[in-house]
């Protein structure tokens, strides 16, 4: 996946002032930034929730910039939000089986017509849902509201929903925020676990401990702008990245 020279204004405010990269296929990218970098808005571009002013964005060879966000999840990008955005009415094994892909019984006709396929169908998911759950911790909580879960399982929860949709991009915008240390350990060996498996993941992150840990690839986005690339040890010796972003914390969290 790459973007090129993406821009977004809104109002007067330069949001994405020229955006430039490229993630490389296979890897866990970091997107970090100051406050206010314009990463979400990156983010928010690459999935196709919210259109560039211009610039581009390629999965693979191919120009998503114009396809909407569920074309996109067809060709296998799947996002997560800063904030959870569980179903809270829907218990948690219902989350994950409203999340699996290309369900064949949301077809009428296939249902009429294929009742067995969509059975078989169901059954696969169902079992697919059981073996997420169980992976992630959460088959003890199956039936309970989404909304009754810890903050820490509300995002275990948000990723277990985008691995059900089988993504090969995985846009994750801070996946620890607010999240215990026990539990970023986790998040982080389940990050590494997708990339095994093949999985592309391009994250948001202000912890720089778990970026360095985790991340093979590092973006700093400053002012909208790609103001480098690199592993995290090279742009430590990096003065502009230092000056502008990493300032004195350079093993510490940087928050807001
Ligand atoms: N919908 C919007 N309307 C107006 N301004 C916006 C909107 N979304 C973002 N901005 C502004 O664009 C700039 C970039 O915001 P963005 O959320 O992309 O940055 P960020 O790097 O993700 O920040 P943070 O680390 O604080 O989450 C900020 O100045 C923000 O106030």
């Amino acid at each position: 996946m790459a973007c090129v020279d993406l821009h977004k204004s809104f109002g007067g405010a330069k949001a994405v002032n020229g955006a430039t990269f490229a993630v490389p296929e296979g890897s866990v990218t970091a997107l970090i930034g100051p406050n206010g970098a314009g990463k979400t808005t990156v983010v928010n571009i690459l999935s196709g929730a919210m259109a560039s002013d211009t610039g581009s964005v390629t999965i693979g060879d191919q120009d998503v910039t114009r396809l909407p966000t569920h074309k996109r999840a067809d060709l296998g990008m799947v996002r997560t939000f800063q904030l959870s955005r569980e179903f809270g009415g829907l218990t948690v094994f219902e989350n994950l089986m409203v999340a699996a892909r290309r369900q064949r019984g949301e077809s009428l006709i296939d249902i009429y017509f294929r009742p067995r396929l969509v059975a078989s169908q169901q059954k696969e998911i169902t079992a697919r849902a059981a073996a997420v759950l169980a992976q992630y911790g959460l088959y003890e909580v199956r039936d309970e509201w989404a909304r009754a879960l810890s903050g820490g399982q509300k995002r275990l929860l948000e990723i277990s929903r985008a691995v059900m949709a089988e993504p090969k991009i995985l846009l994750l915008d801070e996946p620890m925020a607010g999240v215990n240390p026990v539990l970023i350990d986790r998040i982080g060996d389940h990050i590494l676990d997708l990339r095994k498996t093949g999985v592309t993941v391009m994250m948001v992150e202000h912890n720089l401990a778990v970026v360095e840990k985790i991340c093979d690839h590092v973006i700093v986005l400053a002012e909208g702008r790609t103001l480098a690339t690199g592993q995290m040890s090279e742009l430590r010796d990096n003065t502009e990245v230092v000056r502008a972003y990493l300032g004195g914390v350079l093993d510490g969290r940087i928050d807001s």
